[in-house]
């Protein structure tokens, strides 16, 4: 039997879910100095926002992860996880999770093999139908706002009830308390609380108020809209 029928059912990924759960907001991070790695993690977990993905876009991101994974109170994961091998060298650098803008088949055998939890990207009804069959019921939702936005989460809703989604692309404060009002999203992502020229400029202090304020957002969402 294929590892495909073999898990051809909804198997819940509780790790994901846990993460997820743990801040409205994931913070999306491109470090390109080392130097900022662990001064930036602290600022975020001080801000309120614990979970952070780390993408594999800069060439120190994997030794980026490899120092903040020391940092009290945070959790790490990989973003931009295109390949196996990438999947394999973050969870050597000690990345708890790995995000990817979507999902193939290779990557998301890996992360199983490694057992390291996929938040896999889905933008379409079919894309999403995949990984339900993969037994994913917790997915990103990339890239957000030009894939659909609110709407299409709305729309996705309806014949897809189980599936919680982590929203990033073109997220900001401004419209993220839009998006966790939905039943269907679990928290979103974004860099809006990392933007690259307060790292080059080594701002912290403001770095951890984006963060606060980012935090706050998960104030509001018992009264969230149902789909
Ligand atoms: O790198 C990945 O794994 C991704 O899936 C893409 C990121 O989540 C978005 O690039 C964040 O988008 P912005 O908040 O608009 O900057």
């Amino acid at each position: 039997m294929t590892r495909a029928i073999a898990q051809n059912k909804t198997r819940p990924t509780p790790s994901m879910h846990m993460l997820c759960h743990q801040a409205p907001v994931i913070p999306v991070l491109v470090i390109k100095d080392l130097a900022h790695a662990v001064p930036l993690a602290e600022a975020l977990v001080a801000g309120g926002l614990p979970v952070l993905e780390v993408t594999l876009r800069s060439a120190v991101a994997l030794q980026a992860i490899s120092l903040m994974v020391r940092v009290p109170g945070a959790t790490i994961g990989a973003g931009t996880v295109l390949n196996p091998k990438q999947a394999r060298e973050a969870k050597q650098a000690g990345a708890t999770f790995a995000v990817s803008p979507g999902a193939t088949p290779p990557v998301i055998d890996c992360c199983e093999d490694l057992d390291l939890p996929l938040l896999p990207g889905a933008a379409s009804a079919t894309e999403v139908m995949h990984l339900l069959d993969r037994g994913f019921d917790l997915m990103k939702f990339f890239p957000a706002a030009a894939a659909g936005g609110l709407a299409a989460l709305r729309a996705f809703g309806a014949p897809l009830p189980q599936v919680h989604f982590c929203p990033a692309g073109g997220l900001s404060q401004e419209n993220a308390r839009d998006y966790l009002a939905l039943a269907n999203v679990a928290c979103v992502g974004g860099s809006w609380v990392a933007p690259a020229q307060m790292i080059i400029e080594e701002r912290w202090g403001e770095i951890r108020q984006l963060a606060h304020q980012a935090r706050q957002l998960g104030n509001h969402r018992a009264g969230r809209r149902s789909l």
